[in-house]
């Protein structure tokens, strides 16, 4: 079964009914179950077993992490439009691209938020640097200035 954000997402598709998205469309959600597809991504820094704050997380993601992305949905199955953008846009450059799905926790939405006191997703940090959502990213690309940014970064294996 499909179900669309107003245009813009991707349609989703799960046995469960349990999010509604920012336009006031429930959909289906549910990321791959595939742990190899996570773990492409995962940043350096795991959440997991850690009795560190959200905000001290957060910190060593940018970190430690040359591309960092805080999304809806996992590079491999972006959940939102806006995501999938940002992620498609990155993946033009050999770096490697680190992300967090912040569908799965929402204390960690609201600390990313909180973070770099932005309200929207996808949200980008680039060396440490917060950068900005989809749109940001895109207009970057399209002048070079993303290209500039990302060149000191080791590339991908
Ligand atoms: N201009 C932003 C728009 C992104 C956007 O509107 N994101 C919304 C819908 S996915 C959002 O994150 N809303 C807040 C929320 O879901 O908590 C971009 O290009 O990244
Ligand atoms: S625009 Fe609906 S979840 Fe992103």
């Amino acid at each position: 079964m499909f179900s669309f954000c107003n245009s813009i997402c991707l349609p989703l598709m799960s046995s469960q009914l349990t999010r509604s998205c920012y336009h006031g469309m429930r959909y289906f959600a549910t990321v791959s179950n595939d742990p190899d597809t996570h773990d492409d991504f995962k940043p350096a820094n795991k959440l997991e077993n850690s009795n560190i704050s959200l905000a001290d997380v957060i910190e060593q993601d940018v970190k430690d992490n040359p591309v960092m992305i805080y999304m809806k949905g996992v590079p491999d199955f972006p959940q939102c439009g806006f995501s999938s953008l940002a992620v498609r846009v990155l993946q033009q450059y050999d770096v490697p691209l680190s992300a967090r799905n912040i569908l799965e926790d929402p204390e960690l939405k609201n600390a990313v938020k909180a973070f770099s006191n932005w309200p929207t997703f996808p949200q980008v940090f680039i060396k440490g640097e917060f950068i900005g959502g989809s749109d940001i990213v895109l207009n970057m690309h399209q002048t070079g200035d993303l290209k500039e940014k990302l060149k000191d970064i080791t590339s991908k294996q």
